[in-house]
C-alpha cells in the first residue's frame, strides 16, 4: 500500500515522490445528463466505480469519450454530478488535476510544449508546485523511465510511441488516484503497444481504461458496455466482454450503417 503524497513533501527525495503513488479510486456519477452542442449524449446515468481496473467497452459512438472527459472534469454535466475521489472534478480544477489524468489516442492532443523537461513540469506547476521542484521531478521521472537525456528534447524528434510516453510520463509524475485512458494506443505497433500496457498494467493509480482491444481488458476488475449513452452491461470482465462480442457478431453480420 502506498501513501498519498501530494509531491511536494519537505525531506522527501523527488525520486522517492515518483515512487509513491496513490491507488485510491472512488468515482461517482449521479443523474447525469449531458449535452453537446446541443446533442443530448447522457440522461439519467448513475455509476459508482470503486475497482483498480476498470474497462469501458461500446461500439463507436456510444459515449465513450464523452464519459472520460466528464470522469476527467474536462467537461461539466448539463445536470447531476460527477465527483472523483470526492472532488466535483469540472468545479474544483487544481484539486481534479492532482486527483484524475487522462491519456488521450493522440499525444499531439496533449503535448503543448516544445520540449519533453518543459512538458513534463508544465502539469507538476499546474498541480501547484513550485518550479524548482517540478523540474527536478521531471528530471527524476525521466530517469525512472531511463530516459534522462530527453530532458531537452524537442518533441518534434520523437516518434508517435515515444510521444505516447512522454504523455504517459508527464501523468504517473503528477500522481494521480486515477488515470483515464482514452485509446491510447491506438494506432501504434504491436511491440509498443505491449510495452506501454505491460507498463500500465504495473502503475498503482486506478485505471478506467476505454479500448477497442478486447484482450487488453480481459483481466480487468469490472467492464462497462457502453450504448447510445446507457450501461448496456456491466460487471466482470470476461462476462461483460463475452456478452459484447456476442452482440457485435450478430449486428457486424448485417451491412446495415444506419446506427453509425
Ligand atoms: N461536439 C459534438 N456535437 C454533437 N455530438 C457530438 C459531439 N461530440 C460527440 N458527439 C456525439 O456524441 C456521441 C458519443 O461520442 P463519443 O466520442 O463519446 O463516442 P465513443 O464511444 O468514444 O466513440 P469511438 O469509439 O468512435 O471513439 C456520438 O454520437 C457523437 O456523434
Amino acid at each position: 500500500m502506498h501513501s498519498h503524497e501530494d509531491g511536494n513533501t519537505p525531506g522527501q527525495s523527488a525520486a522517492s515522490q515518483v515512487e509513491t503513488l496513490n491507488p485510491a479510486c472512488k468515482v461517482e456519477i449521479t443523474d447525469l445528463r449531458y449535452l453537446r452542442d446541443g446533442v443530448e449524449i447522457f440522461n439519467g446515468l448513475n455509476l459508482s466505480l470503486r475497482e483498480h481496473r476498470i474497462g469501458v467497452i461500446g461500439r463507436n459512438g456510444s459515449g465513450k469519450s464523452q464519459l472520460a472527459r466528464l470522469i476527467a472534469g474536462l467537461a461539466p454535466a448539463d445536470e447531476g454530478t460527477v465527483t472523483v475521489n470526492g472532488v466535483a472534478v469540472a468545479k474544483e480544477r487544481l484539486q481534479a488535476l492532482r486527483t484524475v489524468g487522462i491519456l488521450f489516442q493522440n499525444p499531439d492532443h496533449q503535448i503543448i510544449f516544445p520540449t519533453v523537461g518543459e512538458e513534463l513540469t508544465f502539469g507538476l506547476v499546474a498541480q501547484g508546485m513550485p518550479k524548482d521542484d517540478a523540474q527536478a521531478k521531471a528530471r527524476v521521472t525521466l530517469e525512472k523511465f531511463k530516459r534522462p537525456d530527453w530532458y531537452d528534447r524537442s518533441i518534434q524528434t520523437l516518434s508517435q510511441g515515444q510521444r505516447h510516453l512522454v504523455c504517459l510520463m508527464a501523468v504517473l509524475a503528477m500522481n494521480p488516484g486515477v488515470i483515464v485512458l482514452d485509446e491510447p494506443f491506438a494506432g501504434l505497433d504491436l511491440p509498443t503497444t505491449l510495452s506501454l500496457t505491460r507498463y500500465l498494467d504495473g502503475v498503482s493509480p486506478a485505471l478506467i481504461h476505454i479500448s477497442h482491444d478486447l484482450d487488453a481488458l480481459a483481466d480487468y476488475d469490472r467492464v462497462l458496455w457502453v450504448e447510445q449513452g446507457r450501461i448496456e452491461r456491466d460487471g466482470p470482465a470476461k462476462e461483460v466482454i463475452a456478452a459484447y462480442v456476442a452482440a457485435m457478431k450478430g449486428q457486424g453480420s448485417s451491412d446495415d450503417f444506419a446506427d453509425l
